[in-house]
């Protein structure tokens, strides 16, 4: 039973993936003219079996027409130095066609899809204009996809996971997980990995797919939703003419398939000419200068008649990518027929001024100022409400399930914290009987386990990394918001985590025979959960901050190490210096509260031969005293408040990664809207 059109259309987009997911305005044209909101009464009147090429225009989903108009982008480089990467673009593409980018290495293809997509880097300036239905408009998350030229996936997933995963992330919740699993498994066999479905992805010593097949990955996962404006860089680097073929075909068809006006702007080296002829559109760069824009299938006529006839049996995009590259220009030169070529540097400029004085600029002049007449104002999202508590859950069994099989991830610390907690059990065995100072002993043992064994997850680093680059590209794609990331991120480790505690913590703590008493056990086993799942975050935090390897591990080393310094062992709290150390540092240190909580929890209730430990003319000496003597401690509160406190800290640190991520995220889009 269908409530209401949207349902019913959700219903039927699953069935048949002909149909829209969103169709709720429609237009004649993909112009500005009045829109008809007639397509719902059309489709409700419809049976289900409608066929998947219904073709009529009012069918067609309202598309996004993006012009831009004397766009110069330039990089800043070293002091005071600019390298202009784009000089003076204009240009268009529309609904229902591919506009391809082609080019030498190095023209500027990938900054040209920056600059229209909004994610131009923070060193780069942009001017001119650039239009989404001939408005001003940044591209807000979730309404275009870009296909960016790295394949960032979780390594450990197989294709299958990876693209379900993300349709019951991005579809909406309207549809079943019965059929986003339709929709994923279909774009899958469209993609041609049906055979490679159960195969992992793989990445660094872990073989998977190959890097072709990662390719498609990257493209399924951004078609999943049939996304109006798509961005494409290099989609068919590493795949065969046969696959660059079918994948590019795929992508030029699909939104007939899907019944959408797609626009489709792809960056591509080197077509073959069966790929070639799919493109509506060309836009032909040079050292950032347009050397063509038009039809595709016009260019070769326009080399030929400025003097550079694409040879017989040639393919014509080799023919125009040879040349106008002058990486390699060899100057006056003989082909291979025996004609004499000129200098690429010379044919580039024949090429430029040619195309400037053309009928056809002037045709793109005109078409662009046509398409930048006022359209729909807002742009809709690509997809339709989605449920943000399933999103946290999708995320955090898909990090979990990630974390489970990367070995890197937990496993190889459990065991190193499995050795280290051995070593530290026959190091300090039995320290009663065995040890001449058991209070100094207990405070060492105490505190090499909060900070150096919650110190060594800095360890996982790497892997924190790989998460962000992953949920940095989700999340410009729009798959998720970041809350629901930070939540997935939090929650998916509790597991591992607790693990990596309760373990080692067993076996360090009974050996060197630590106050006894299932209370006192897990107290430190929950100081040690609090350290670890803090040190998590911290690293996080730095991840979103700093995402380089070696940096955020040198960062991230440099504040435990400091926090540890103040923490109250290695110089007592009331020794440090007041201003900075002891007043905020040792308070914000988390390393304080492990401290005070394990001493509490360990020398409350225990008494020390005088004697042994040179107590003066006591027979013992209590805990207690030990506490507010040797260590300092501040007795004013119990243990549980010190615990209470870490687990504040838990909560605290995922908040400020939350604030820290929306902030750049909000940065961004300002810097975008610009
Ligand atoms: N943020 C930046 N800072 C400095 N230089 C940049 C920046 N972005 C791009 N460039 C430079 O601009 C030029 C064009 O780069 P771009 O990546 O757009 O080229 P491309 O045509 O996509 O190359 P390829 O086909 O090899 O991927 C290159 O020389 C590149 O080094």
């Amino acid at each position: 039973m269908f409530h209401n059109s949207s349902q019913l259309l959700t219903k039927m987009a699953s069935i048949h993936p002909s149909i829209p997911l969103h169709p709720t305005v429609y237009e004649t044209t993909p112009t500005s003219r009045p829109v008809l909101e007639q397509s719902v009464i059309e489709i409700e009147t419809t049976s289900l079996e409608i066929e998947p090429s219904v073709e009529s225009t009012q069918a067609k989903e309202m598309g996004m027409c993006l012009t831009w108009k004397d766009l110069y982008v330039t990089a800043s480089v070293g002091k005071n130095g600019k390298k202009p990467i784009l000089q003076g673009l204009t240009g268009y593409a529309k609904p229902g066609e591919l506009l391809a980018i082609m080019g030498p290495s190095g023209c500027g293809k990938s900054t040209l899809l920056d600059a229209l997509a909004g994610r131009l880097g923070s060193n780069t300036r942009q001017t001119g204009e650039i239009l989404i239905n001939g408005h001003k408009q940044a591209l807000a998350y979730g309404t275009s996809a870009y296909v960016t030229q790295d394949d960032t996936l979780l390594t450990s997933l197989t294709v299958r996971e990876a693209v379900h995963y993300s349709a019951q992330l991005q579809l909406p919740a309207s549809m079943s997980k019965g059929e986003k699993k339709e929709r994923a498994d279909f774009i899958i066999r469209e993609m041609g990995l049906q055979d490679a479905i159960n195969t992992r992805i793989g990445g660094w010593g872990c073989k998977g797919i190959s890097g072709g097949q990662k390719r498609r990955v990257s493209i399924c996962i951004e078609i999943l939703t049939q996304p109006k404006l798509l961005f494409l860089d290099e989609p068919t680097s590493g795949l065969d003419s046969a696959a660059s073929y079918y994948v590019m075909r795929t992508i030029a068809t699909l939104q007939k398939k899907d019944n959408i006006q797609r626009t489709v702007i792809a960056s591509i080296h080197q077509p073959s000419t069966e790929v070639f002829q799919l493109f509506s559109n060309l836009c032909l760069l040079s050292s950032g200068t347009v050397v063509y824009f038009g039809p595709a299938s016009a260019a070769s006529e326009f080399f030929t008649s400025n003097g550079f006839p694409c040879p017989p049996l040639q393919n014509p995009s080799d023919h125009l990518l040879k040349v106008i590259n002058k990486d390699f220009d060899q100057g006056t030169d003989l082909d291979m027929n025996g004609t004499i070529t000129i200098p690429a540097e010379e044919a580039i400029r024949i090429l430029v001024e040619s195309y400037n004085l053309s009928e056809r600029n002037q045709e793109v002049q005109k078409e662009v100022l046509i398409l930048s007449e006022k359209g729909a104002r807002s742009i809709d999202k690509k997809r339709g409400h989605r449920s943000f508590l399933n999103q946290c859950f999708v995320l955090t069994k898909r990090s979990f399930v990630n974390m489970y099989r990367d070995l890197g991830y937990y496993w190889s610390r459990l065991v190193i914290y499995v050795a280290l907690a051995i070593s530290l059990a026959t190091v300090f065995y039995d320290m009663n009987t065995t040890s001449k100072d058991p209070i100094k002993d207990r405070g060492s043992l105490l505190s090499f386990v909060s900070s150096f064994i919650t110190f060594m997850a800095i360890g996982g680093f790497p892997s924190f990394v790989e998460d962000m680059k992953v949920f940095e590209r989700e999340r410009l794609n729009g798959h998720y918001g970041v809350t629901a990331f930070v939540i997935g991120n939090t929650f998916s480790s509790i597991p591992y985590l607790i693990l990596n505690s309760l373990i080692p913590g067993a076996i360090t703590y009974y050996p060197p025979g630590l106050q006894r008493g299932y209370e006192h056990f897990l107290y430190f086993v929950c100081v040690l959960f609090s350290c670890l799942m803090l040190v998590e975050s911290l690293m996080m935090i730095i991840a979103s901050i700093v995402p380089n390897y070696l940096m955020g591990i040198i960062t991230g080393a440099g504040i435990q190490g400091l926090m540890i310094l103040v923490g109250g062992f290695f110089k007592l709290p009331n020794e440090l210096p007041k201003p900075v150390w002891r007043y905020p540092v040792h308070y914000v240190a988390f390393h304080s509260y492990a401290f005070q909580g394990l001493f509490k929890n360990e020398y409350e209730g225990l008494k020390f031969n005088a004697e042994k430990v040179g107590g003066g003319s006591h027979k013992y000496i209590s805990g207690e005293e030990v506490l507010r003597t040797t260590w300092e401690v501040e007795m004013g509160h119990s243990k549980w408040v010190d615990l209470a406190i870490l687990f504040g800290m838990i909560v605290l640190y995922p908040v400020i990664f939350l604030v820290i991520l929306k902030t750049t995220e909000k940065v961004k889009f300002i810097q975008a809207c610009k």
